[in-house]
């Protein structure tokens, strides 16, 4: 049978609607095993023109110049908010903590990505390789929320699912790779599409194995 092969989530939460607070987060796609799922209503709409607002004087630009290759892996300006580094991110964190079922002591501090036009985030997986020093505590799930709507491109896409999200203010998408089968784990390589036209804005909550937070 089928079910006796999957494996245990992370994710517990079923049914179409997870009541978070004050907030009713939508379920609205799940691609089963390596766990994906498409979420509706993750942040309200002046949650997202917030985020962006307190981030855009702190992005520092990626290196480029010297370093612009076509392997450049990401393109996109970036920063951390610091660990419920005020009270409008620290809601943040505990709404993200609630929906992703893992303490919030396990998660980095949110970041924010942005993309202009032809920017990007190659191919990649969250998690680090098993050699590096960071994979002590390794990431184990990533949730990535859409700020704002593109006017075209910037696709969230998993090329081994032959899956692709659109991005949509307010939406999200989660996806995790805690698998024994270290295979379902490398499925969940993805890439943040380049932007064709307007700009991108997305928040990643990556999750930690054990806390991560002193
Ligand atoms: O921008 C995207 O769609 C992907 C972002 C991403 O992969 C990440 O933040 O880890
Ligand atoms: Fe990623």
């Amino acid at each position: 049978m089928l079910t006796s092969t999957l494996e245990k989530n992370i994710f517990e939460h079923q049914g179409s609607k997870i009541k978070i607070e004050q907030q009713e987060v939508q379920i609205i796609a799940r691609y089963e095993q390596p766990l994906v799922v498409v979420l509706d209503h993750v942040l309200t709409n002046e949650e997202c023109d917030r985020l962006i607002t307190l981030s855009q004087n702190r992005l520092a630009r990626s290196k480029i110049g010297a370093s612009k290759h076509v392997n450049d892996i990401r393109t996109s300006s970036s920063m951390f908010f610091d660990e419920n580094e005020n009270e409008f991110i620290g809601e943040i964190e505990q709404r993200i903590s609630a929906l992703m079922c893992v303490p919030v002591e396990h998660g980095e501090g949110i970041q924010i990505l942005h993309y202009a036009p032809e920017q990007q985030f190659k191919a990649h997986h969250d998690y680090f390789v098993e050699t590096s020093r960071a994979a002590a505590n390794n990431r184990i799930s990533t949730l990535i929320m859409y700020l704002n709507d593109v006017e075209e491109g910037g696709e969230t896409l998993f090329p081994e699912l032959n899956l692709s999200i659109s991005p949509r203010k307010g939406m999200g998408v989660y996806f995790e790779y805690f698998y024994n089968d270290s295979l379902l784990n490398k499925q969940t390589l993805h890439a943040g599409m380049p932007v064709v036209k307007g700009e991108k804005w997305v928040a990643t909550q990556w999750m930690r194995r054990k806390p991560y937070r002193v």
